[in-house]
């Protein structure tokens, strides 16, 4: 009789699938399982061997597995979402696995921890401070440095209470359930065209059908409150819902609403989590009792048992695009999730992605609009300055009109906001004397300089350096100078103008923790902030009342890059960050400083007419077969040695399939950033007819080409960057 087998998928991409010898009691399928692999051991999950061939080994040599993990296994429709990604994206399973069983230590037995609560003994000596304590903890249950803060004593004076026997030692175990949202703790009474919108998905989410949704509502339309009615009906049916965000910044002001409607927050899944959360909040996804998860895009791996409903906010966002390891779009990937699943999605946003909107008018995607704020609060007005007819002065980056507008407004004692894509003090740092521009060793990319804490940085690589007294290349000393703004340099502006206002500065270098954010919100609505000065960070999600000027400081610089999708980027980066005034009472006012106020974005945004332009763009989109009528990838060939790099992307040049029509190869060239991280980098850029099957004729293509051992090939299907 042949040995049972186990087909096993390990998290290691350089790896294929492995069999091993079941144990006789066999492993259902989907088990995670720790096998041997020489003599090392690794984690891996059991697949239906016939979705996964691999070349056998001999019944003979098979060894046994080493044990299967103490978590449930991971559902079929994990398993599904795997193969497609790893398909789709022409990356090996294994890869992609990796991010499904992201906490090695998730995968042990269940831990405890000691937790103390007072036993009703008495202690023989009792001091003032053990009796305050005694009385203050009630029915208190924590860690010792939690009583210790609840009742506000030192940790000393809990300890002494334990020797005492008057505080007692709980077992308990980590994996404690997360707290149960209760979908009847605050439903909120929804406006007309709220409630409409949210019967449709409360519907779709008990019909437990695949069912894609637009939830499509102006900036302060309430499609948070509206979509979290959604959440509430899946918890009502038993089940699990997950909601992505693409930042963690926007993590604080949605744990306030979630909270506010369902008692309690619901689970974290974001990268500033300690490892200890980390491990809780994948076994509480794993095991079902995480009802709702928050997250950043890879929470769209975790292996929910029972997931009815993904919601994206923010959907057009492009940060839900990850361009390191498998270069996914969490907003597709998503989606896929949720017809494997057989459930609802809902993408949100107030400025959709014109990949979204084709699928709108495909018939693909419902359309739910939202096209009024919510209690009767008026969209903002917005107006150009024109900087060629009203310039700042010199050395300044604020023209007079939005200096005056931020002067009324500070007297009227309300909140601005100032709008600049940049951080640090300044772009670019450059010699007065030679003209060197410092630039940054390992990438094509200036240093920029952050004059808070006296460094100039790297934004690709990282690296940090202190500023040079005397030029790098000349010697010459005092003579480099700063060009243009950074968000620094605005606020250092705007404290010369206004010595008395308070200024926040929101960028990731200030605001990169959910506690951050939290401060940030804190102090915003306590209007203990008078004008905020920030980056795209601040552009979306935040719901602050007394806001009620926005100032765009250069509209301009959005529009340069240049890519296919620079004008719908400024679109929506300048409708959400318009989108933040007046959400109150007060009606709102915005000002977007430009050199070319007929650009028709811009011409667009100040007339209010989106439509006309997601017309006109998806026009030029079509006409030229771009995203979402024409497929693209690319193809980044990268590595230390130069001469090496661009051999090989001229031999996959020459490898190139012809004559399939509809299909352009441009390059291979130097990428923009020809040099990242200290790796050169060419390009290759596949451009298809929607149609084309061009991950097979990708993979075709690269696996007939020879790469040297320090050279990478990555293939980036429907690609956001062309750097
Ligand atoms: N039905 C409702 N009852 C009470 N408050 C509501 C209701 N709908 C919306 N709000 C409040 O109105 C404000 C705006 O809503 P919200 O921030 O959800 O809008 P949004 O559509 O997400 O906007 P944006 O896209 O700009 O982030 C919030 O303070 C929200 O709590
Ligand atoms: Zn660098």
């Amino acid at each position: 009789m042949p040995a049972a087998r186990l087909r096993v998928l390990t998290r290691n991409a350089a790896l294929g699938p492995l069999d091993y010898r079941a144990p006789a009691e066999g492993v259902p399928v989907g088990s995670v399982v720790r096998v041997p692999l020489g003599p090392r051991e690794l984690h891996g999950v059991v697949w239906e061997a016939d979705r996964l061939p691999t070349t056998e080994v001999a019944d003979a040599k098979l060894r046994p597995i080493l044990g299967v993990a103490p978590v449930p296994p991971i559902p079929a429709s994990v398993r599904r979402l795997v193969e497609w990604v790893a398909a789709y994206y022409l990356v090996p399973p294994a890869a992609v696995l990796r991010m499904v069983l992201s906490v090695t230590a998730a995968l042990d037995g269940a831990r405890t921890v000691t937790e103390y609560r007072v036993s009703g003994i008495l202690p023989e000596r009792m001091t003032e401070k053990r009796e305050a304590a005694l009385s203050s903890l009630g029915d208190a249950q924590g860690l010792v440095r939690e009583l210790a803060e609840w009742s506000g004593v030192s940790d000393a004076v809990i300890r002494g209470l334990i020797s005492a026997g008057a505080i007692e030692p709980i077992t308990v175990s980590v994996d404690r359930a997360p707290p149960l949202p209760d979908p009847d703790f605050g439903p909120p009474v929804l406006e007309a065209e709220q409630d409409a919108a949210a019967s449709a998905l409360v519907a779709a989410v008990k019909a437990h059908d695949f069912a894609p949704f637009l939830l499509d509502g102006v900036t302060g339309s309430g499609k948070t409150e509206t979509y979290l009615e959604a959440v509430a009906a899946a918890i009502d049916a038993g089940g699990q819902a997950l909601v992505l965000l693409p930042e963690i910044a926007l993590t604080e002001p949605f744990l306030r609403r979630f909270e506010a409607r369902f008692g309690c927050k619901p689970v974290q899944w974001h990268s500033d989590l300690r490892s200890s959360e980390r491990r809780a909040a994948w076994r509480a996804a794993a095991s079902g009792t995480a009802k709702v998860v928050v997250g950043a895009r890879s929470a769209l791996f975790l292996p929910y048992p029972d997931l009815r409903l993904i919601v994206v906010d923010e959907a057009h966002e492009t940060s839900f695009k990850q361009e390191d390891g498998v270069p996914y779009h969490a907003r597709d990937v998503a989606v896929m999730r949720a017809q494997i699943e057989a459930i609802p999605i809902v993408l949100a946003t107030a400025t959709p992605a014109i990949e979204t909107l084709a699928q709108v008018t495909r018939g693909r995607y419902r359309h739910l609009e939202l096209a009024s704020r919510f209690g009767g609060a008026q969209m903002p007005g917005i107006e150009a300055i024109d900087l060629r007819v009203t310039p700042p002065e010199s050395g300044r980056w604020l023209a007079p009109p939005l200096v005056e507008a931020i002067k009324e407004t500070l007297a009227r004692g309300e909140q601005s906001l100032l709008f600049l894509n940049r951080r640090g003090y300044a772009p670019l740092t450059l010699c007065r004397h030679c003209g060197t521009r410092i630039e940054c060793p390992n990438c094509t990319a200036w240093m920029v300089e952050h004059r808070l804490v006296k460094r100039l940085q790297c934004h690709h690589c990282g690296l940090v350096e202190a500023v040079p007294d005397a030029c790098p290349e000349c010697g010459e000393e005092h003579s480099l100078v700063a060009c243009g703004p950074g968000v620094e340099r605005i606020a250092e502006e705007v404290s010369a103008l206004f010595p008395d206002a308070n200024v926040a500065l929101v960028t990731s270098d200030t605001i990169h923790s959910p506690a951050q954010a939290k401060a940030l919100v804190d102090s915003a609505l306590a209007g203990e902030i008078d004008i905020f000065i920030g980056t795209q960070l601040i552009t979306k999600g935040y719901h602050f009342p007394e806001l009620t000027l926005v100032g765009v400081v250069d509209a301009d610089l959005a529009l340069k890059g240049g890519d296919l999708r620079a004008g719908e980027r400024s679109f929506q980066q300048i409708s959400q960050v318009a989108g933040r005034a007046g959400r109150g009472e007060k009606p709102g006012h915005v000002y977007i400083q430009t050199h070319q106020p007929e650009a028709p974005v811009l011409a667009a945004l100040v007339a209010g007419d989106a439509p006309g332009f997601y017309a006109a763009e998806t026009e030029a989109r079509r006409a030229a077969a771009m995203p979402p009528f024409g497929r693209l990838a690319a193809i980044i060939v990268s590595g230390p040695d130069e001469a090496e790099v661009a051999a090989t992307a001229r031999a996959i040049g020459r490898a190139a399939p012809t004559g399939i029509d509809g299909l352009t190869i441009l390059g291979p060239a130097p990428a923009p950033l020809s040099l990242l991280r200290g790796r050169f980098r060419h390009r290759l850029l596949v451009h298809a007819a929607r149609r084309a099957d061009v991950q097979g004729l990708i993979a075709e293509w690269l696996g007939g080409t020879e790469v040297p051992r320090n050279v990478r090939v990555a293939v980036d299907i429907d690609p956001y960057s062309f750097v």
